[in-house]
């Protein structure tokens, strides 16, 4: 699969440690950015990583903060992404097989690697699981047709 991966400065070693793991997966990884520790604006490497993934450059992407809440609300802006900010691997696989995410954040001051690396699996490895869960999602893009 084809992941993208965007941090601020509080998570890029995770963002490292994940980038690495997925490429030994057999993924092909693009990292957004930033490359040094100085600090950043989660906002920045958000929408950029959303943009991404709404130019279809990426199947999937990793959103990773201190506490993964502002740069999934970034991402989220995006009208093509759904990211979930996960703490635990049901979470993640429960973000694709009901929600149809296509963006997993995380918090790389509250979340250890290995922790990480199992919810990234999860999330890699579960499918959409339509059904119920498809007019949901759809509505998610459509506010207009929401009650
Ligand atoms: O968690 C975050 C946003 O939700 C960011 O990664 C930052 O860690 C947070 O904003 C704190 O920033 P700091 O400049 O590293 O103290």
């Amino acid at each position: 699969m084809r992941i993208g991966f965007a941090s601020d400065h509080a998570a890029i070693d995770l963002k490292t440690v994940l980038a690495d793991w997925a490429r030994e997966q057999g993924h092909d990884v693009t990292d957004l950015g930033p490359e040094t520790a100085d600090r950043v604006d989660y906002p920045d490497y958000g929408y950029k990583l959303a943009a991404h993934i709404a130019a279809g450059l990426s199947d999937f992407g990793v959103a990773l903060c201190g506490s993964g809440i502002g740069i999934s609300i970034a991402v989220n802006r995006n009208p093509a992404c759904r990211c979930a900010r996960v703490s635990d691997s049901l979470s993640a696989r429960l973000a694709r097989q009901h929600n149809d995410a296509n963006v997993i954040a995380m918090g790389a001051r509250l979340t250890g690697p290995d922790m990480a690396k199992e919810c990234l699996a999860e999330f890699l490895t579960a499918s959409f699981e339509g059904g119920r869960h498809s007019g949901r999602v759809d509505k998610l893009s459509n506010p207009q047709e929401a009650l």
